[in-house]
């Protein structure tokens, strides 16, 4: 039997994280067991096709509304996907095998279950099965899946895999969810020529976002002509003849909606954006002991999960810090040295792609109060910074500072404008840091950028 320090079943951003960190500079061993394409979902069907396809259309956006250029920029159709093609290495992994080799990984293709204290049976695409053992730690990193709520079954709706893998473009498509997935796929979608309608079954966008954010959002997706229904549920699908046409490929004939007032909706294609649920199924939990639904206090102390599958907040940044904190520990356990103790607080920053750009950190006013803080609030205009107004004609925007009234320590920041996602960095700083509003004070941002919205906002308080 083979055996290895380390086990990682997954090999996503937080899979390979872990890997890398458990052995780097050492002679430890390391395998990642990988299903499907090493780098994940995140490389291939979600965050990196995604913003291959929306960092054009915001370049486009911002030419289109700055005085001087004569616009508006055609899109190429071919061009924007080739583009996504090429980010995606043509669904080639053979860059990241290499990677992994030069990192002293040693990668098995196939998919990996617990097999008992230890173990990891790994059955490649032929049938064939291996267990392996690890000395050390055993990782799970199996990412999530798309919730299919059972209404769409049958009619096999496009997920986010196949709008990042667009290949045909449906004439009319239906988004149902209010989610990042929906409002960052209308948009590019919409761009590509699809007539979009979402369809949300609350009363807004991006729940967990400051309202603010959500109106913001709404706003832009109607001004691109996207037709948003909130307060809307779809009671029933029918789709002719659904088949499993490929990545991208509309999987079928007309799709018919009905909606919770009766009426129905017609569509070429509709797209399931309702939320991912941890990949935990087939995990061979039982052999340990364990329940299929990942409780980590539960763990033995070989066991770690990371990333998705961890039900930690689904973002790339969140597993891979996971997984560079999970593998520093057996790093360091393996060494028998102790970690320095992590900040007091290490909040999770979010950046949403659309037009205007959302970004946060920490809780929204409301979750600082729900969680029983006494939090005020500082707003400003975005564009009342001089170097926000530089960046388009029609920069607008907002941005809140969420503070400890007691203490004036910053707990939480949101951004809404053009090119906030590059702007949000210094609020987590700042609250990881533990910075109250008068140090910020003499945190000074040159003249004439967007940060100087800090300034705005500092002077605010
Ligand atoms: C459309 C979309 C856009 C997104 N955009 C962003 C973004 O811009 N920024 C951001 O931070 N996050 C984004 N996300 C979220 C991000 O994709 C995930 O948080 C991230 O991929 C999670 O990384 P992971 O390593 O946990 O899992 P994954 O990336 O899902 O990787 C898990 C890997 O495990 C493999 N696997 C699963 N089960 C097994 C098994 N039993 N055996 C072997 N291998 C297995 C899978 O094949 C996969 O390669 C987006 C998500 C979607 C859906
Ligand atoms: N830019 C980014 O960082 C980025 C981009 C895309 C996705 N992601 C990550 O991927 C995760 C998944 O994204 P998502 O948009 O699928 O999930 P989400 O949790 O953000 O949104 C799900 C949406 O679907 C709705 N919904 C849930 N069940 C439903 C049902 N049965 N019927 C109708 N509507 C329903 C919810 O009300 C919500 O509006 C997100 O949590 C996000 O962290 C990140």
């Amino acid at each position: 039997m083979r055996e290895f320090d380390v086990v990682v079943i997954g090999g996503g951003p937080a899979g390979e994280n872990v890997a890398d960190y458990a052995i780097r500079g050492s002679d430890r061993t390391a395998l990642i067991v990988e299903s499907g394409l090493l780098g994940g979902e995140c490389s291939y069907y979600a965050c990196m096709p995604s913003k291959a396809l929306l960092r054009p259309l915001d370049v486009a956006a911002t030419a289109d509304h700055l005085q001087g250029l004569r616009g508006p920029v055609p899109l190429d159709r071919d061009q924007l996907l080739a583009r996504r093609d090429a980010w995606v290495s043509q669904y080639d992994d053979s860059g990241q095998a290499e990677w992994a080799e030069g990192a002293g990984i040693t990668l098995a293709r196939g998919r990996g279950r617990l097999a008992g204290e230890r173990l990891v049976e790994i059955t490649t695409e032929d049938g064939k099965t291996e267990q392996v053992r690890a000395r050390l730690a055993v990782v799970l990193a199996t990412g999530s899946d798309a919730v299919i709520p059972d209404a769409f079954a049958d009619a096999l709706p496009w997920t986010s895999r196949d709008a990042t893998g667009v290949r045909e473009v449906p004439g009319r498509l239906v988004v149902v969810g209010g989610g990042v997935v929906a409002c960052e796929a209308a948009r590019w979608m919409a761009a590509l020529g699809s007539t979009v309608t979402m369809i949300v079954r609350g009363d807004r966008v991006l729940e967990r976002a400051e309202p603010f954010a959500s109106e913001a959002v709404v706003k832009s997706l109607r001004d691109n002509g996207i037709d948003v229904r909130f307060d809307t549920e779809v009671t029933a699908v029918d789709r002719a003849e659904p088949r499993d046409s490929g990545l991208g490929i509309p999987h079928g004939g007309e799709v018919t909606l009905t909606l919770g007032d009766g009426s129905t909706l017609a569509a070429d294609e509709v797209l399931v954006a309702t939320g991912r649920r941890p990949a935990t199924s087939g995990l061979g939990l039982d052999t340990v002991g364990l329940a299929e639904k990942l409780d980590p206090e539960a763990f033995p102390d070989w066991l770690h999960a990371v990333g998705d599958v961890s039900g930690e907040a689904p973002l790339t940044h969140w597993g891979k810090y996971q997984g560079r904190q999970v593998g520093a520990r057996i790093a360091a356990d393996a060494e028998g040295r102790t970690l320095p103790a992590p900040p007091a607080v290490v909040p999770v920053p979010q950046v949403v792609f659309t037009d205007p750009q959302v970004a946060w950190v920490g809780p929204t006013t409301e979750e600082a109060r729900s969680a029983g803080r006494t939090v005020r609030t500082i707003d400003a205009d975005f564009a009342s910074a001089a170097g926000a107004g530089l960046l388009r004609d029609d920069a607008s925007g907002q941005a809140r500072l969420v503070v400890d009234d007691e203490t004036g320590v910053l707990v939480g920041a949101t951004f809404v404008g053009p090119e906030v996602a590059e702007i949000l960095h210094g609020a987590t700083v700042a609250i990881v840091g533990g910075l109250t509003l008068e140090t910020l004070s003499h945190v000074v941002a040159s003249y004439p950028t967007a940060s100087e919205i800090w300034l705005r906002l500092v002077e605010s308080r």
